[in-house]
């Protein structure tokens, strides 16, 4: 993957000193390093094979990627080769790290604005470069956006990028949920008509809000969470009263990048020419501004590193050990996610928490969820240019009932159950055999040749390069990776298009889905937690529940193929009651009016689902103990009905408890009926003994 007329990185680890640690992904480790024929320093990205088997496609990609691409805003890659069973990537040392690393470091309230609309036209250049190159990158945001000690910006990482001229099994690469929650585009969460180079302009909008507070809207939330705010509230955006410090048309930039509709959102080509881009300045004005004064990026990197597990161990205290690892993830800038359901069931009541607390704190909270304009660290509302979204982020519902209502409306803000569609692609606590989509199946027959491939590690993108053996000069503090005794390294074409077809799928086998059922009291799950735990609106958690425990870490993905989209988008919805108000039903036209009243009947339909669907596994964990389902039913009865959906919810309700009485019974009879027989044999027995 060398370019001709530059210089030949060699493909050898032994040619290369490994010095310190500046970075870490989900599946690399980035170093500082020398190649010592060359004379050159260097950023060496060691990606475990091992470790990430199931995501040879998407290193495939990268490397292809990275190979093919020629931008100075860019990141290139020099050579790649295996060492052991390790990938090394060489590239262009970028001293400065990411922003994400610059911010954290010093600026954890965000850059100004002359260094953010620098860092973002230099990043535009880049993503038109890309889209013209028929490419979407998908994993725009801050911890991608590489600085140079010059105030070079490179947009890096091309771990899940896609090319739009796919077809094919490549096509559905691009019908693939992934990417990072929080810089994730609505369309690529719901999966409904696939998506392309404008869920880059989305991700670029959130990467501007990250660059102007230290911290991407949402991202103090677990990914449910994300999935669900970002398809159920209006876009986020720069606050007017917060974000002062902030010119007209900077909101403006943001506001058009963040349209849910994403015909709507400019083409990275057009979003240049926005107006905003003449309060950027020079690269040296970036370098200058934001770099000097600041340690060696390996230092920098130590630093956040130590901070990072002292946060920890206090997480730790405070939580527990079943929190550390998406904790860990939290801490580390929301870059990967920890996808075991009982996690994000513990992190849903902690984030309940939060927003209690946060609440509490700041009464002006609920007053400003009704302003115009949101502020991105708490989730709230402002109309939506593309229609009218009703949302409410606090509840103010003082029983169960009501609660459930919230439960409901959360659920019907989803075109797509994400838990449901997680199953299909997911190794969800059930039985593999059964898993029949499509796709699953592809997957699975694909996977003896890729493995094949891990194995045989025939990843080299020095073309044409014959086998090298090497010896290994790396320094002794390396990784085990890094360090292995074994080395090979082979050369030859990339794993072809085809060979591999797998998903970043991490299954942990020892996390018992029945250990659920005696979870600890934050484990809430179910309508019942709604009424345990009143305040709690976290549709995660009950949607959850009814699923066996994943475990998948990485970025979010999700394939389409796998899914199967119930409702239409951007549905009118009020989370109380699931329709318009009559004061917004007065504001909308006659024709605005019954598309949305056809919608809404769709979600009821599906509401009613869920509702089966919760109430189906309530039964199954407290069915045994008539007591808690009786309460649960009286509860619910409690609040008198006010439409007839609530009346026919009730009806289903009673009947299901009728029907979970007589099931009881029967359960009780065929019990008595066991133990005559028992007693019966067991004389039996006894007197042919005698
Ligand atoms: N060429 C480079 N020069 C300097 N630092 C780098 C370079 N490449 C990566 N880094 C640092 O290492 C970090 C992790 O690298 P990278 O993003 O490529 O790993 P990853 O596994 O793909 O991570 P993620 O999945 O979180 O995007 C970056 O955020 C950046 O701070």
């Amino acid at each position: 993957m060398e370019h001709a007329s530059e210089k030949r990185f060699p493909v050898n680890a032994k040619d290369y000193k490994l010095y310190e640690e500046v970075g870490e992904g989900v599946s690399a480790t980035v170093y500082r390093a020398l190649c010592v024929p060359l004379n050159e320093i260097v950023a060496i990205k060691v990606l475990d094979l091992e470790k990430c088997n199931n995501d040879l496609d998407g290193i495939r990609r990268e490397v292809q990627t990275m190979t093919l691409i020629d931008h100075s805003n860019v990141l290139r890659a020099h050579c790649s080769f295996t060492s052991g069973s390790s990938l090394w990537v060489v590239m262009p040392y970028m001293a400065g790290g990411s922003c994400l690393h610059i911010m954290k470091s010093a600026y954890p309230e965000g850059f100004e604005e002359p260094v953010i609309a620098t860092v973002l036209r230099e990043t535009l250049k880049a993503l038109v470069y890309l889209h013209q190159q028929g490419h979407i990158h998908r994993d725009v945001k801050a911890g991608n956006i590489l600085i140079d000690s010059d105030g070079t910006v490179k947009l890096a990482d091309f771990g899940v990028s896609a090319c739009m001229f796919d077809t094919g099994d490549r096509q559905r690469a691009r019908n693939t949920f992934v990417g990072t929650p929080c810089w994730m585009a609505p369309e690529v969460m719901q999966q409904l008509h696939g998506y392309d180079f404008k869920a880059d302009i989305w991700s670029f909008g959130i990467t501007a809000l990250e660059l102007a507070h230290g911290h991407a809207p949402f991202s103090k939330y677990p990914p449910m969470k994300v999935l669900l705010m970002t398809l159920q509230n209006a876009p986020p955006g720069l606050d007017y009263e917060r974000d002062k410090r902030f010119s007209k048309s900077f909101k403006e930039l943001v506001a058009a990048c963040l349209v849910k509709d994403p015909k709507k959102r400019p083409s990275s080509e057009k979003l240049m020419k926005h107006h905003f881009f003449k309060h950027s300045r020079s690269n040296e004005y970036v370098a200058r501004t934001i770099l000097e004064g600041l340690a060696p990026l390996g230092e920098r990197f130590r630093q956040l590193k130590a901070k990072e597990s002292d946060l920890l161990v206090q997480n730790k205290a405070l939580y527990g050990d079943k929190e550390q690892l998406s904790q860990q993830e939290y801490i580390r800038g929301i870059s990967a996610w920890n996808f075991n359901l009982e996690d994000l069931k513990s992190q849903a009541a902690m984030i309940q928490d939060y927003e209690e607390i946060s609440n509490a704190e700041k009464p002006e909270v609920i007053e400003k969820q009704r302003d115009t304009f949101t502020d991105s660290r708490y989730p709230s509302e402002r109309p939506s240019s593309e229609g009218i979204h009703y949302s409410t982020a606090v509840s103010t519902h003082e029983d169960g009932y009501n609660n459930i209502m919230d439960l409901e409306s959360s659920l019907s803000s989803f075109p797509i159950k994400p838990l449901e569609a997680l199953k299909g692609c997911f190794d969800i606590g059930e039985n593999h055999a059964d898993a029949t989509s499509p796709s699953w199946k592809e997957t699975r027959q694909a996977e003896p040749e890729h493995q094949a491939h891990t194995k045989s590690l025939l990843i080299a993108t020095d073309q044409g390069r014959e086998k090298v053996e090497g010896e290994f000069s790396a320094r002794s503090s390396l990784p085990r990776q890094a360090t292995t005794e074994h080395k090979k390294f082979l050369s030859g074409p990339l794993v072809p298009d085809n060979a591999i077809s797998s998903r970043k799928i991490v299954v942990d086998e020892n996390r018992d889905y029945l250990q659920q059922k005696s979870q600890s009291d934050r484990n809430y799950s179910g309508p019942l937690l709604y009424r345990q735990k009143r305040e709690t609106n976290n549709i995660s958690s009950a949607d959850d529940a009814s699923e066996g425990p994943v475990m998948c870490r990485g970025r979010f993905k999700v394939t389409s193929a796998d899914l199967s989209p119930k409702g239409p988008a951007n549905c009118y919805s009020n989370p109380i009651c699931g329709v318009p108000t009559s004061s917004t039903i007065s504001n909308l036209t006659g024709g605005a009016v019954l598309p949305s009243l056809q919608c809404i009947l769709q979600q009821n339909t599906l509401q009613r689902e869920e509702i089966l669907k919760l109430i189906k596994y309530v039964e199954q964990i407290y069915g045994k103990n008539m007591e808690l389902t009786d309460v649960a039913a009286n509860d619910l009865l409690q609040a008198p009905p006010t439409s007839n959906r609530e009346k026919e919810l009730q009806a289903q309700v009673i009947n299901l408890q009728l029907s979970i009485g007589s099931v009881l019974e029967e359960l009780q009879k065929q019990k008595m009926k066991n133990a005559q027989l028992e007693r019966q044999l067991n004389s039996i027995v006894f007197k042919e003994r005698e």
